[in-house]
């Protein structure tokens, strides 16, 4: 007998297959065409892309139960609404998400993540930072009473809290935070004070209207000595009107580049109380009399909400915006035609370009790349959380490095890739209706949230030098450091075949080259006088490329590792093609890294600029279908250009006649506005 499960999973597998019939009755011809002219069976790419079948059918099963609640999915068009209404419609949304989870009752975290990636498509929720930040800093950092306390009123939703750390004054140098947080032994109470403006809490998602608790990062005082940052369960809001509480001073940021749907919101405490129990005390405790007590020897134990959110941004935010406006553009560029390759021939396609292809096809591979190292890195974090929670640290640096050096490279990446994707759609891309404007929106704060991505690129950087050190001085290392302790090549040993180990080798030589020269440029600095501080800033910009160029290595590697393990032959080429795409763009793009030190001969530098275009040629027949793999849904997309269907004109012209200006035909604004002007001098016609 099939399970439940299997039984949902056919009957999904079951109008899907429908579905997909109807629509390519439908469907634009030049799009019909690339689909037909494929090497290589979408589905199973797709498979490998979401891990296995099973991932892709149930992932299909979730999507579709969100694309049934037509509360989530009917309703105003986005682009037609004001900030305030994209707040208020996706708080809507919210609550309604959160009833469907009771009512699916899903069990796996991966399922609710689905679903709600499909209820708020390129957008936050205004309770986002609940599920992403408020509970897992309440499990990680709560005792076992506390999590058991606190836990259970999360998870019910009794109270929706947000993760309040940044202030006005400072967001990166987290030691630099200015609200105090003042054991009381009297009362055994703290009190949390913000004494200077810049001191007031500023960005937290979430904070300005909807939610009625958090987790607020403070300075901890107690005996009179600061004993930094530690984390505070502070109650908000009353939980009767919703009315902030009397010592608090709370409110909405206003306006932002994008993120509308959101509230990020401002605090000020005034000399607000909260009982002892409310600091989160899984890594010290403050005992009723004031004594503190520290039990972790992990300083950066509370910096546990950031580094999971940075894990799972590189595949959440920066691939899947990436994959999307890949999709939008490329499949929109099959459909337009435009100026003459051959006279009195038809106008091409736009894809048939080989400049739009160079524009598009680096993008598309970037994202498989990123797409894969995002799977990897989310995994790396569960096996070291793993660890921690059994006492075991030791990979915890590691995992900061590459979390904060993937996820500054990738965000960068996305944002530009994205941008360029819009660029690629010539005038249209510029319309709302592409989606891209609100991708891109959504993925550009990825760069500095969670971690300004300079910052993060020197975090990672900071890991590296430690590590070179150790190297020198005779430490075998492990992991994705272990190239610093191997003997490195001196050649690059590509050749015409363009074997992808000769293309991780190549990352490698650069990245251990620049890692090496770097750090004795950092001893040179100090050798010359300067203090080890001011040493580092003097080499920084320096220390920011040797970080890309360890992140760019790992994300070659993981690809190659991908295409590796690829046992249909027809998705396997194809992925090779874009891993070779992705790592002679790399060098293409930073050449000088590589000839440098000779590593890449003249020759060969001709060999990849030559096989670079070759490979445009052979991802162009494939293209369609290799975004086509990602299974992004156009309720997903959101873009009239990006469509499955390719039917994009037709559309266009329909969505512009639903724009809130064309009605009523005469506006207002003419009354008030222009006919006065038109009409001042009316007696002179
Ligand atoms: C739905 C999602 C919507 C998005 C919501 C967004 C939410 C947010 O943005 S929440 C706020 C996020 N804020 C940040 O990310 C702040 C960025 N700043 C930092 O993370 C840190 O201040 C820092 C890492 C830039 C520096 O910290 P600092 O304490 O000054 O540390 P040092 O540079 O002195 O390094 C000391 C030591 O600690 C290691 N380390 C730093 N961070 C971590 C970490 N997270 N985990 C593990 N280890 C960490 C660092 O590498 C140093 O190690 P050693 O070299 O061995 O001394
Ligand atoms: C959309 C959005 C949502 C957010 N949500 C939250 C939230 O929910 N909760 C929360 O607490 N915060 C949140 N934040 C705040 C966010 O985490 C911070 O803005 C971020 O950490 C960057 O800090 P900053 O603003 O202080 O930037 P700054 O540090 O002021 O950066 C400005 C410039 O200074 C440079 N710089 C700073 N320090 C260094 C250094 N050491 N070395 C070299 N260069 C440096 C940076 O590279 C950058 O170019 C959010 C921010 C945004 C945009």
């Amino acid at each position: 007998m099939p399970s439940v499960d299997e039984e949902l999973v056919s009957l999904s597998e079951y109008y899907f297959s429908i579905l997909y019939t109807v629509i390519m009755a439908n469907i634009n011809p030049d799009l019909q065409k690339e689909r037909q002219n494929g090497t290589f069976e979408v589905e199973k790419l797709t498979n490998v892309l979401d891990g296995d079948k099973f991932v892709t059918d149930r992932r299909r099963y979730v999507e579709s139960l969100a694309l049934n609640e037509k509360e989530l999915t009917d309703g105003p068009d986005y682009n037609f609404m004001s900030r305030k209404e994209r707040y208020v419609n996706s708080l809507r949304k919210a609550v309604h998400f959160l009833k469907c989870c009771n009512k699916y009752n899903f069990e796996n975290p991966a399922d609710v993540y689905m679903f709600e990636r499909t209820a708020f498509p390129n957008e936050v929720s205004p309770i986002g930072l609940h599920s992403a930040m408020f509970i897992p800093t309440l499990r990680g950092q709560g005792t076992k009473e506390q999590i058991e306390k606190w836990v259970p009123l999360a998870e019910n939703h009794q109270i929706i809290g947000t993760y309040v750390q940044t202030e006005l004054g400072h967001g990166t140098f987290i030691r630099g935070l200015e609200t105090t947080a003042t054991y009381d032994p009297k009362t055994e109470e703290f009190i949390l004070n913000s004494p200077t403006l810049t001191s007031t809490k500023w960005w937290p998602g979430g904070l300005g209207k909807t939610c009625n608790y958090a987790v607020v990062m403070a300075l901890l005082y107690t005996d009179g000595k600061n004993y930094g940052m530690h984390p505070f369960i502070v109650q908000l809001r009353s939980l009767d009107t919703h009315e902030a509480l009397p010592g608090l001073a709370i409110g909405d940021i206003g306006p932002k580049f994008g993120y509308d749907t959101i509230d990020n919101g401002f605090l000020r405490f005034n000399h607000y109380r909260i009982p002892r129990m409310n600091m989160l005390m899984k890594s010290a405790q403050v005992l009723e009399d004031g004594t503190y007590i520290k039990s972790t020897k992990n300083d950066k134990s509370s910096y546990g909400a950031m580094v999971f959110i940075r894990s799972v941004m590189i595949f959440g935010v920066a691939a899947r915006g990436l994959a999307q406006a890949c999709t939008i553009a490329i499949r929109y560029s099959a459909v337009r035609r435009q100026s003459e390759l051959k006279k009195s021939q038809p106008e091409p396609q736009i894809l048939d370009y080989q400049t739009q292809q160079y524009k598009l096809f680096p993008l598309l591979a970037s994202a498989y790349a990123m797409w894969f190292t995002g799977l990897q890195i989310r995994d790396l974090y569960f096996t070291v959380n793993y660890d921690i929670q059994q006492g075991d640290t030791e990979r915890l640096p590691e995992l900061h490095a590459l979390s904060s050096g993937l996820k500054s490279i990738t965000t960068s990446m996305a944002s530009w890739g994205i941008e360029r994707c819009r660029l690629a759609c010539g005038g249209h891309g510029y319309s709302a209706a592409s989606g891209l404007p609100k991708i891109y929106v959504n993925v550009s704060p990825a760069c500095t949230y969670e971690g300004e991505n300079t910052v993060m690129l020197l975090q990672c950087a900071r890991y590296l030098m430690k590590a070179y050190d150790a190297a020198k001085n005779g430490q075998k290392l492990s992991g994705s450091v272990d190239y610093l302790s191997e003997r490195i090549s001196l050649r690059s040993s590509i050749t015409s075949e363009f074997s992808l180990a000769s293309l991780v080798d190549a990352y490698k030589h650069r990245a251990a080259r620049m890692t090496k020269e770097a750090s004795e440029r950092l001893g040179r600095l100090q050798a010359c006088g300067n203090d080890p501080e001011d040493a580092w800033n003097l080499n920084s910009v320096v220390l920011t490329k040797v970080a890309e160029a360890h992140c760019h290595y790992y994300m070659v590697l993981v690809f190659e590792s991908i295409v590796e393990s690829v046992e249909d032959d027809g998705v396997k080429e194809v992925l090779k093609q874009l891993c070779q795409l992705f790592a002679l763009f790399g060098i293409h793009e930073n050449l000088g890294d590589f000839i440098q030190d000779g590593f890449l001969s003249n020759e060969q530098m001709v060999l990849v600029k030559q096989k670079e275009l070759s490979l445009l040629s052979d991802i162009r027949r494939n293209a369609v279908l290799l975004v086509d793999a990602f299974d992004i849904s156009d309720h997903l997309l959101g873009s009239i250009l990006g469509r499955f269907d390719g039917n994009v004109y037709e559309n266009l012209f329909e969505w512009a006649k639903t724009s809130p200006l064309n009605k009523p035909e005469v506006q207002e604004s003419y009354v008030k506005y222009l006919w006065p002007l038109l009409n001042q001098n009316k007696s002179k016609l």
